[in-house]
């Protein structure tokens, strides 16, 4: 089904009845005076893995938001950027309309188009403030999403601009489980990393979805090479979307260090794949873990220097020759210093930002951990990196 469609089948549905507002004001006309940032959650995914099923799922589930839809759609040649606010009818307005928008824009890459002509899409999205409090961004099954959250996540020019009111909450990404493995393995793209392993490292969650489809040991083959290539997100399994929005809307992704899974659990996935066999070690794509320890001063300068030599110069810090296959498409982690602080790390590919935890945020931290996920990310890179935060303890 085509975006456009979906929305109008939505539309034309019985309009669900908000319930409480938790974020967001009750009224547009409230809220002129008041600022505060919206959240934004990107939806990306394999074709057909049910990514409007599940933004169906989000816009029909009693949460208290109001939600303006970014999607683009194959219907010509060119993408298109949809953005309807739905205003959905409240208990305290039950006349409210849905209201839409169409912004066309020429480009035919959801990237640049955002980044040029779509810098109008968003402010006229933004002008309509307070008609809603949420954005959600469909990409289409073809998209890497890890450029267009960049976009929206530590771009100077975007978020001092239009974008400054809004916030990347995470990116979210629907794994088909019957297709799933197939797509992954025929996914050839010239520079060996083609777009369903980039949408996988690029997730925060991921949605392994249609499960009713598979067997149960045909489903632990696939979550374990989804949790190899992305150790940091969080899996959950689906049929037709359902999952608890929770789960997937307004979850602070990058506000948080990766989810917590033990280094044991992911021993255990390397286990099984070894087992089956798997396809990324040609790819070239995989993930790098390690546990971090408490951090002097002086370490986490030096931490904050090795990110930047590999994000930036793909230079592996005490290794002599740089290496033109490292290629680091996703980093997250969260460590301790000896001030007694937490940081937390996140990083898009070149971009990356170690901020200290913000009082009030959730995480508390066993241990520190750092997590990239990327090409050429070897026993060179690990022992780099390890030797580093060695020289803290
Ligand atoms: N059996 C089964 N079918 C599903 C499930 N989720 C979605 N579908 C069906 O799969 C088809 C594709 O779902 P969509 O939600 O349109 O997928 P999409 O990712 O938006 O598709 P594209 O935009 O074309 O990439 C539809 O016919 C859905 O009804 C599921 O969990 N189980």
């Amino acid at each position: 089904m085509s975006a456009p469609q979906l929305l109008d089948e939505i539309l034309d549905d019985d309009v669900p009845v908000l319930i409480d507002h938790q974020v967001g004001p009750s009224a547009p006309e409230d809220t002129a005076e008041i600022s505060h940032s919206v959240p934004l959650t990107i939806i990306s995914g394999f074709l057909g893995a049910g990514k409007s099923t599940l933004l169906r799922r989000i816009l029909t589930e009693h949460h208290g938001y109001r939600i303006a839809v970014i999607m683009n759609d194959f219907g010509d040649t060119a993408y298109r950027l949809v953005a309807k606010t739905i205003n959905v009818a409240t208990a305290s307005d039950p006349t409210a309309e849905a209201s839409e928008e169409v912004l066309e824009l020429a480009n035919g890459c959801l990237c640049c188009s955002i980044k040029d002509s779509g810098i109008a899409a968003i402010e006229k999205l933004m002008q309509r403030k307070g008609a809603f409090d949420y954005i959600l961004l469909e990409t289409t099954g073809l998209a890497d999403p890890g450029p267009i959250a960049s976009i929206f996540w530590q771009n100077e020019d975007f978020t001092r601009g239009s974008g400054r009111d809004i916030t990347l909450d995470g990116v979210v990404c629907v794994v088909d489980a019957m297709f799933g493995r197939k797509q992954i393995e025929e996914d050839h793209a010239d520079d060996g990393i083609g777009e369903s392993l980039r949408q996988v490292a690029a997730a925060d969650v991921i949605l392994l979805n249609k499960v009713d489809l598979v067997s149960t040991s045909e489903l632990e083959i696939l979550e374990a090479q989804l949790r190899m290539i992305n150790p940091a997100a969080a899996i959950h399994r689906t049929t037709r979307a359902e999952v608890d929005v929770k789960h997937v809307v307004n979850i602070n992704a990058y506000a948080s260090g990766p989810s917590r899974r033990s280094v044991h659990d992911h021993d255990h996935d390397a286990d099984t794949l070894h087992e089956h066999g798997t396809h990324y070690e040609v790819r070239g794509i995989s993930s790098l873990q390690v546990s971090c320890p408490v951090l002097t001063p002086d370490t986490h300068t030096k931490l904050d220097a090795w990110i930047r030599s590999v994000l930036w110069e793909r230079e592996i810090p005490g290794v002599s020759e740089g290496s033109s296959s490292l290629e680091v498409l996703r980093c997250k982690g969260m460590f301790r210093t000896t001030s007694g602080e937490t940081f937390v790390l996140q990083g898009v590919r070149s971009m990356y930002d170690i901020a200290p935890l913000e009082a009030g945020e959730p995480g508390e931290l066993e241990e520190g951990k750092l997590v990239l996920i990327g090409k050429g990310l070897g026993d060179a890179v690990r022992s780099s990196l390890q030797a580093l935060l060695n020289s803290s303890s």
